[in-house]
């Protein structure tokens, strides 16, 4: 049983629905809106209020930071290039139904792939199944996903529980290092060519102290050896730097292999200075380096997968949980300081009630239809349970916006919501009409519209709530008297609730007994003469109008003839 709603009442209920939206983080998370469309049922009512009321406390501050940054996780199917699968010929059908990678059933040569798998002995044993053939590709998203892991376990801390995502994130860990030396190998090229200027700088600056030391006593002595035909002797000092030098390039070689986890030899022994390292060589490192980084890739994720696996169906739920999550902390920000209204059989009451849109509003306190015991607002002893209320009063006194908070009020509490008020009291509709008042649209095609749209409203039965802004303004004001007495008295009579605005109050009350009028006034006026409106609606009292007020401003400033002036006017106002 959908609540239904005119047009007008509609954009109140979309303008709520985008307060949540823009609250949320996560751009799928509105999508659980759709569950809460306003309904009719009392029972559903209660059961979403009872889904706020235990969820709601549960988000604590700061979770949405968590929440924004968690982001899906995607296991795709791919292909795999990098290996072979070597079957039996019986099991040829099945496996290529997988789409995994190359399968055959001829042995293979193991240059070709970096990984070979078999179930027939040829590489490594694997049972044919996605886990055992691709383990990739279920550990690497999550591996490249570490942050939203860890953004869930910090929301399952902050529920009190721990999160799947901690433990995957513990199995996990093994990866680390086999993901940094592919990080390593990645720039290859660059970290060579590091080591290299390194070692060339260091050899250059053996190679010039040599040619330092040699200048001295030694210049003299290696004189001599010359003279003497010594050769030996020179080339064993030259033999020396020669030893000094190569000690430089194996350094330099353990230092590329401690971080390559790899013996390397790349750099010539061939010249002295300045050393290169044979492109040849890189290349043969890399390949070797990248089979031996796809193998153990390979097998620890297939190590981590065969622990994680049982995980995956909670943390895909998690996931899907963070979502509900995210609409919950948008609906406890939004509905901060709301309450939730009590099921009422009598119409809509409710204390303290706060104007979603308007900034630091004064809260108002109303009541249509049967009051409430605990109803206690100044005023309410001239509440008799009229279910037609005529609402009067000032201009730009607040009579729209009440209307607007009414509307607001029910669309939040048929959506099972808290309601922005210290209390209420509602009642469970059908249908909630809003009319807003046509500005000044004179003429008959308005009229006429706006007219048939109040008849459809009383069409039929049900509980229905009907809000009126300011209908006299489109036609002449005794016709109005006229049309919307006929209409309240029906209203009336089929048990609706109806609020209508009308500066009409006077002449409507003659015609409708059973109504009660209230009046939004002015406590008075300022220095500016501007009104100083209490927007709160006195209850069965007209209220007093703007020309009124000013007249008796007048009236109270001026003195002699145009006092009795105005005295005169003012009492034209109190019959
Ligand atoms: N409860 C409130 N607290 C603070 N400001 C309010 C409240 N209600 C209305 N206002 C402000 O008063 C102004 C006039 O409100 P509104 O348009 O509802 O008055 P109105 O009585 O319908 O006026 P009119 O007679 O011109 O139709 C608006 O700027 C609105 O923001």
């Amino acid at each position: 049983m959908k609540l239904k709603l005119n047009s007008e009442a509609r954009a109140i209920l979309r303008a709520i629905k985008e307060e949540i939206r823009r609250r949320t983080v996560l751009p799928e998370s509105s999508t659980l809106l759709e569950k809460f469309e306003p309904t009719s049922d009392p029972e559903e009512i209660l059961r979403r209020q009872e889904y706020f009321r235990e969820k709601l406390p549960l988000i604590k501050e700061g979770i949405g930071e968590y929440i924004a940054r968690v982001k899906p996780i995607r296991f795709r199917r791919e292909y795999l290039h990098d290996r072979v699968l070597v079957v039996d010929a019986s099991e040829l059908e099945s496996v290529e139904g997988l789409g995994l990678c190359e399968v055959t059933t001829e042995p293979v040569e193991s240059d070709e792939y970096h990984i070979v798998l078999s179930t027939v002995g040829y590489g490594i044993d694997v049972e044919l199944l996605p886990s055992q053939i691709a383990p990739e590709l279920y550990v690497l998203p999550l591996w490249e996903n570490r942050e939203t892991l860890e953004a869930l376990a910090r929301i399952g801390e902050s529920l009190g529980r721990e999160s799947v995502a901690r433990e995957i994130l513990r199995e996990l860990a093994p990866l680390k290092e086999v993901m940094e030396r592919r990080r390593v190998l990645e720039s290859l090229d660059e970290l060579v060519a590091e080591k290299e200027k390194e070692l060339n700088e260091k050899i250059s600056k053996k190679l010039e102290s040599f040619s330092l030391t040699l200048t001295g006593k030694d210049l003299v002595s290696f004189l001599s050896e010359l003279r003497a035909g010594n050769y030996e002797a020179i080339f064993r000092h030259f033999g020396e730097i020669e030893g000094e030098i190569l000690e430089l390039i194996n350094e330099a070689e353990e230092g590329l292999a401690k971080r390559l986890g790899i013996t390397v030899e790349l750099f010539s022994r061939e010249e002295v200075y300045p050393i290169r390292a044979l492109p040849e060589r890189i290349e043969a490192l890399y390949r070797e380096l990248e089979r031996e980084l796809k193998v153990e890739l390979y097998l620890r994720s297939r190590k981590i997968l065969e622990r994680i696996a049982p995980l995956l169906p909670e943390l895909r739920k998690e996931l899907e949980s963070v979502k509900e999550l995210d609409f919950l902390r948008a609906v406890k920000d939004f509905t901060k300081g709301f309450s939730f209204p009590e099921l009422w059989r009598g119409g809509v009451a409710f204390i303290g009630g706060r104007h979603l849109f308007i900034e630091n509003p004064q809260p108002v306190s109303y009541v249509v239809g049967a009051k409430p015991p605990a109803f206690n607002a100044p005023g309410s002893e001239n509440v008799s349970g009229e279910g037609v209320v005529i609402l009067t009063g000032a201009n730009s006194g607040g009579k729209t916006s009440l209307l607007e908070l009414i509307t607001q009020i029910e669309v939040l509490f048929h959506m099972g919501f808290p309601v922005p008020a210290e209390r209420a009291w509602l009642e469970p509709l059908d249908e909630v009409f809003f009319f807003r008042r046509k500005r000044s649209v004179y003429g008959a095609g308005a009229f006429e519209t706006a007219l048939r749209s109040f008849v459809r409203a009383l069409r039929g039965s049900g509980k229905k709530l009907i809000l009126i802004d300011e209908f006299e303004a489109i036609t002449e004001p005794g016709a109005a008297v006229k049309i919307i007495g006929e209409l309240l008295k029906i209203a009336h009579e089929k048990g609706f609730y109806v609020v209508i605005v009308s500066h009409l109050g006077e002449d409507l009350k003659k015609e409708l007994p059973f109504a009660r009028v209230d009046g939004i006034e002015a406590k008075g006026l300022d220095e500016q003469l501007n009104l100083v409106v209490d927007r709160q609606p006195r209850f069965g009292r007209i209220g007093r109008s703007t020309p009124e007020l000013i007249v008796e401003r007048l009236a109270r400033k001026r003195g002699g003839v145009e006092r009795e002036i105005f005295e005169k006017i003012l009492r034209a106002f109190r019959p």
